[in-house]
């Protein structure tokens, strides 16, 4: 017997499920956050969820699906009243439940792109956040330049009538915020992306630019993008998780399961005011970078690390990967030989002791997170996540070794199929072009890495070539297995 989650169920919910403790009727939504997937649910709305707790009204969230298919959430989050199941679970099984009651209003772009625009340039929105995922922002990794591809924000840029991309929506906001003379929101990007807060800035001024060079201007002054580390890993949401949720008799159509772990560091730049973050547990600093190349070189480059060596030997989930001594021994490799080396000292961290806690964390069966959730859009994350610590490694003349067995993997998983022959099915935005990059290694040994949105002018480098060219033999001679052996 389940119970449908909505406003009306939360005083007769299973004692095991924590439902909100305060009047949600009566908190404004001072933060609209774009792109309420998975992650942001865990995440940001949970740290809100405790500031609301706390009594601080006025900083309530209004979700914004800014894609059509977006549409199937905003229906779901209509139907209970902005409410859905956190599931926590620790490396040993341990599991919470809570209702998160921070999101208390919705809007879907593309239903309704004025009502978007109108609440952006509302006074009383003061946060803009978003997590649109690495490739949300169309800034080239390789030149730093804005180079949007998607087609929204193409249509956007040619002047569509109503934007529908997630920069013509904040762009215009600011516009009419600009002419009323109304303070500024802080656009606060929490993607994986190092200097986060630079490249949202970069998107968005570059965006204003293309209208008109004073609202430009005014954003470079005004408005603040801060820069943040977020972590806690957070697959999407399966039958099993909605099934995990009913069996706490709560009926939730979209419940999110996370890992109990969860860290978030905040550069301290707001432009219109902030909630006391730091009383619910974000870190606020001064200056995030060490935190985000610590977390984004260890712990997102290790999902690279394991996805594509991992599925090219068979492996489905994370933890399988994560138990087996071979891929423990080959990521804390990766990490002390190639990453470590690259990082500053990051305040109050042992980062040997936060590798062995990295393995500990994707051990977690709870949570089952599989490898094929880390190679999606992989042309958008190997450049965020990897090619950092290759560029730096050769900057100092120490080893890639383990990088470019990861680099010859993606590439042979491109190729469709794994060590035992089984079809593998790649999804990325770019799929046809870096398919066909991957196809002329076969015949000209390089070619992969000359895909330049992806590798820049790495491609041309002698180190990087040989060391690719032998991981990418040893894979095809010898399997993902021994030549993941051969470095560990
Ligand atoms: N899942 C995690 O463990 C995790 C942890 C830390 C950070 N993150 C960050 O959060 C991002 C989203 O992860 P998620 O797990 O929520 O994924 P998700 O697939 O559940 O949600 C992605 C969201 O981004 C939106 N989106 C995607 N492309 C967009 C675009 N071009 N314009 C506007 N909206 C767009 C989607 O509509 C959706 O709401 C990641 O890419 C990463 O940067 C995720
Ligand atoms: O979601 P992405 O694209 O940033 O990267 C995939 C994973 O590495 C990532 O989701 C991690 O699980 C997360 O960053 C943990 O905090």
């Amino acid at each position: 017997m389940t119970t449908h989650l909505d406003a009306r169920a939360l005083d007769s919910l299973d004692p095991r499920v924590a439902v909100p403790g305060y009047d949600r009727d009566q908190v404004e939504p001072g933060i609209v956050h774009l792109g309420v997937g998975a992650f942001h649910r865990s995440h940001q709305a949970m740290y809100v969820d405790r500031l609301l707790h706390e009594g601080d009204s006025g900083w309530g969230i209004c979700g914004v699906g800014v894609l059509p298919s977006d549409r199937t959430i905003a229906d779901v989050l209509h139907e209970q009243d902005g409410l859905y199941t956190l599931l926590t679970v620790d490396p040993d099984g341990r599991a919470e439940a809570r209702v998160i009651g921070s999101h208390v209003a919705h809007l879907h772009a593309p239903s309704d792109p004025q009502a978007v625009v109108d609440r952006l340039a509302d006074p009383a929105t003061r946060i803009v956040s978003l997590t649109i995922t690495e490739g949300g922002y169309g800034v080239n990794d390789a030149t730093g330049e804005f180079e949007p591809r998607d087609p929204a924000t193409l249509a956007d840029l040619a002047g569509s009538s109503l934007p529908s991309s997630v920069l013509g929506l904040v762009v215009a906001a600011l516009e009419v915020r600009r002419a009323a003379r109304t303070v500024p929101f802080t656009v606060m990007s929490c993607d994986n992306i190092q200097g986060n807060g630079h490249v949202a800035r970069t998107a968005v001024t570059a965006f204003a630019r293309t209208r008109d060079a004073d609202l430009a201007d005014w954003i470079g002054q005004h408005v603040a993008f801060p820069s943040s580390m977020v972590d806690r890993i957070t697959p999407a949401t399966t039958a099993e998780v909605v099934a995990a949720v009913a069996a706490l008799g709560v009926d939730d159509r979209w419940p999110v399961r996370s890992e109990s772990f969860t860290q978030w560091v905040l550069e301290d730049r707001f432009s219109a005011g902030r909630p006391a973050f730091e009383t619910v547990g974000v870190q606020v600093v001064d200056d995030v970078t060490p935190y985000e190349l610590m977390k984004l070189r260890l712990l997102n480059a290790s999902h690279q690390a394991m996805g594509y060596l991992g599925i090219l030997a068979g492996e489905t989930y994370v933890h399988d990967v994560c138990r087996d001594p071979l891929f423990v021994r080959f990521l804390l490799g990766y990490m002390h030989h190639e990453a470590i080396p690259t990082l500053r000292p990051v305040p109050g961290i042992d980062l040997s002791e936060y590798c062995d806690q990295l393995i500990a964390r994707f051990s977690s069966e709870a949570i089952r997170d599989t490898l094929g959730r880390q190679v999606i859009d992989a042309s958008d994350r190997i450049p965020k996540f990897l090619l950092p610590v290759v560029r730096a490694q050769l900057a100092a003349g120490r080893e890639i070794t383990r990088c470019a067995l990861v680099l010859a993997a993606w590439c042979r998983y491109l190729e469709g199929t794994t060590d035992a022959g089984l079809t593998i099915t790649a999804e990325d935005k770019r799929l046809s072009e870096i398919r066909a990059f991957a196809e002329a290694e076969k015949s000209s040994p390089g070619a992969f890495l000359t895909y330049e949105p992806v590798f820049g002018d790495l491609g041309s480098n002698p180190v990087l070539r040989d060391a690719f060219g032998a991981a990418r033999t040893s894979l095809a001679h010898d399997g993902a297995r021994a030549a993941t052996a051969a470095l560990a």
